[in-house]
């Protein structure tokens, strides 16, 4: 996949197909509540496993019952790059498995 920093406008149409997602200063985000602490730490885990998969790491917050993501492209200088929504798109596809909203 080519790593190039997208566009504003890029970002806003990644985005717009992406509920729940924003941009977050120079980093794409989301909070996703769970039904239990543990709930969350599984959905944690899950996505770990996703990261490396994809080689691509994001910023990962546990709270009590949430889980927060924050991610860019680190090789680019910190830009948001296709490779952070490619990531986005998984957690999208696997969160709702763990009763994430
Ligand atoms: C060597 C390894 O491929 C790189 O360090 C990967 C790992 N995970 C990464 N994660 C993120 N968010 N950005 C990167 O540029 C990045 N690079």
């Amino acid at each position: 996949m080519t790593v190039a920093p997208l566009s504003q406008k890029e970002i806003e149409d990644r985005l717009a197909e992406l509920p729940g997602w924003s941009l977050d200063g120079d980093r794409i985000a989301r909070t996703y509540r769970l039904g239990s602490h543990f709930a969350a730490a599984a959905l944690v885990v899950h996505i770990a496993q996703v990261q490396d998969e994809l080689d691509h790491h994001s910023d990962l917050t546990l709270g009590y019952n949430t889980v927060s993501l924050t991610v860019n492209t680190h090789s680019v200088g910190g830009a948001v790059t296709e490779k952070d929504f490619e990531l986005a798109r998984r957690v999208e596809d696997l969160a709702p498995g763990h009763g994430a909203r």
